[in-house]
């Protein structure tokens, strides 16, 4: 069936839109595992928020726009930090940790993705504590989340955004210097980055610690051999073992092959105090999933506020489970459809609402063809005799209590 559903600019068929609340059904069911409560921030914010906040998108990818009164809101650009403001600044929310998830829209006008401005995420965020064994729970409900997506060979690349931010401290370079080295630490550009450094004067140990970081990723057995050359200070040191304890404690949860380490990840959202993280799958280019520790963000918002989480790009993971054909088959939209004669009317209504009481999906018509082609089931109530037939064959019943007994029997088809 060739129908399209609006979907903001785009326009996405029906069976692709079934697909997509059938992958968010799985996330959400996963995220409740872990105790997650859904919630929804706005869809329009305050561009003030965004403007003084340090660490957000990029103002020139927000999207703007001018309410009556002249005032100038921006759509949501992400959801980490508006849930961050009203949880620092909502007296009424009891203290104690919080866990909440959210399925949302963000809008970024993107260089690269000109035509691509609404993105769906679907993430959680964990407040109030800060501890290895949270660190090591938030990531193994990221692995499972894709995990349970079908995706059988796929990474979580650790990091801690201290690496890179503690390295940065020992050099004092302008800020069009500091993303530039950003962006080639980040795309491991490392034909670039050696030229690019030796125009900078720093002290060799930085260069070299600079010159490495981007080299310093795998299996966190060697990385951790590696990492020697990065450390410049106990902080740094301190910061390499908080992510060892948090890899031994995955190995608890038995996910240790799907964990990877990557001490020059640094994160496009400048938010992230501590251990950072991406998920990738086989065969896609870009990370399905970013999150890691932001325990700094709320001091913005004047709380001392840990917190913990990550989001899913849906849009990706929609387009990688694609490329693997992980989606089930077309599935139908109806289990039953019944078919009558007006003498047999209310015997048929009364079964439909049973079987609908009973959960099946029924629909019913007073024809003798079906108006839908898709049933599992095709139910017939005719003068003297009643019929269910399915792809294999057509089968008799007299009464409710055998048709009961066809679908049971049968129940594999549906
Ligand atoms: N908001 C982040 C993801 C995240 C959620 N929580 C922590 N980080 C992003 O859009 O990349």
């Amino acid at each position: 069936m060739q129908l399209d559903v609006f979907e903001s600019m785009n326009t996405i068929s029906l069976e692709d839109y079934q697909r997509r609340e059938h992958l968010l059904a799985k996330i959400k069911d996963r995220f409740s595992t872990y105790g997650y409560q859904q919630i929804q921030t706005p869809t329009f914010e305050q561009y003030d928020l965004y403007k003084t906040i340090t660490g957000t998108v990029n103002r020139d990818e927000m999207i703007k726009v001018i309410d009556p009164t002249g005032k100038v809101l921006v759509l949501r650009p992400d959801v980490t930090i508006p849930i961050t403001r009203i949880i620092a600044t909502n007296k009424q929310i009891p203290s104690g940790e919080k866990r909440f998830y959210y399925i949302s829209n963000v809008f970024r006008n993107s260089i690269e993705q000109q035509d691509k401005k609404e993105h769906t995420q679907a993430g959680i965020e964990n407040f109030g504590q800060n501890t290895p064994p949270l660190d090591a729970e938030i990531i193994a409900l990221a692995i499972q989340t894709i995990s349970d997506l079908g995706f059988k060979k796929f990474k979580l690349e650790i990091g801690h955004a201290g690496f890179f931010k503690e390295l940065l401290k020992q050099i004092n370079i302008s800020e069009q210097n500091t993303s530039q080295l950003q962006q080639m630490i980040q795309a491991k550009n490392f034909s670039e980055l050696k030229p690019f450094l030796e125009t900078l004067s720093i002290h060799t140990d930085v260069k070299v610690a600079l010159q490495q970081i981007p080299f310093l990723y795998g299996r966190p057995e060697d990385v951790m051999k590696r990492a020697g050359t990065v450390i410049l200070n106990e902080r740094m040191n301190y910061t390499l073992s908080n992510l060892i304890e948090v890899y031994e404690l995955l190995k608890i949860y038995g996910l240790e092959e799907f964990v990877s380490f990557d001490l020059g990840l640094i994160n496009h959202m400048d938010y992230y105090s501590g251990i950072i993280f991406q998920g990738f799958v086989e065969n896609f280019g870009k990370p399905v999933l970013m999150g890691g520790r932001y325990d700094t963000l709320a001091e913005q918002f004047d709380t001392d506020l840990p917190a913990i989480g990550f989001a899913c790009d849906v849009d990706a993971i929609f387009d990688a489970m694609e490329g693997e054909g992980l989606f089930s088959k077309k599935t139908s939209p109806l289990d039953i459809m019944i078919l009558y004669t007006p003498a047999k009317q209310r015997e048929a209504l009364t079964a439909a609402q049973e079987l609908r009481e009973l959960g099946y999906r029924v629909i019913t018509s007073l024809d003798s063809t079906p108006t839908i082609s898709e049933a599992s089931f095709i139910v017939r109530y005719k003068e003297n005799v009643n019929t269910i037939k399915d792809q294999h064959n057509t089968r008799l019943f007299y009464n409710q209590e055998e048709l009961m007994k066809q679908l049971l029997q049968n129940k594999g088809e549906l």
